[in-house]
């Protein structure tokens, strides 16, 4: 249905939860190294996943690498960022899209965020003063914001 694209992620919980989510709702995992973990961490499998929901993933080595694979249409790649100016409230999803995502600890890097497009970097509300959310959180409201606006296509 749509892409999560998350960059250098480093929490083995944080992806576990995310791989689950990616199953459930029929979205296709992409995880650009360098990783902060194995993929045979024990925190990622104690989030209790079946073989069948590794399926839809893939790793690559960087971002261009995932660039020259994976073929997004530039106009439908958005970066989550806390220093985003688009509202999610303000999206139109559609199919196919790619949804981006930072580490846990650095965000997304200056250099990659800026080439989005400012219409293109998404900011989920938060509260004043706050910092930022979980990144599984993140991932998982902004999934189901684009499925719902879609139908849950797929989902029963
Ligand atoms: C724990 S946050 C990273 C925190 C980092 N210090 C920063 O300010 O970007 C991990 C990822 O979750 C996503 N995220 C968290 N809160 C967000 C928000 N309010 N709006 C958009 N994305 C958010 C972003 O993709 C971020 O890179």
């Amino acid at each position: 249905m749509f892409h999560i694209v998350l960059v250098q992620p480093e929490i083995p919980p944080n992806t576990g939860n995310i791989i689950r989510l990616a199953a459930n709702t029929g979205c296709t995992l992409h995880l650009i190294e360098p990783l902060g973990f194995s993929m045979e961490d024990k925190l990622l499998q104690r989030a209790g996943l079946d073989y069948h929901e590794y399926a839809p993933l893939q790793r690559h080595a960087n971002w261009e690498a995932f660039l020259a694979s994976a073929r997004p249409d530039p106009a439908r790649l958005f970066a989550f960022t806390t220093r985003g100016s688009r509202p999610l409230g303000e999206m139109a999803w559609r199919p196919g899209d790619y949804l981006v995502f930072g580490s846990e600890t650095a965000g997304l890097a200056p250099e990659l965020r800026e080439r989005f497009p400012e219409g293109q970097r998404v900011r989920l509300p938060m509260r004043p003063g706050q910092r930022s959310l979980n990144l599984s959180n993140s991932v998982a409201v902004a999934v189901f914001d684009a499925w719902r606006q879609n139908g849950y296509a797929g989902g029963g």
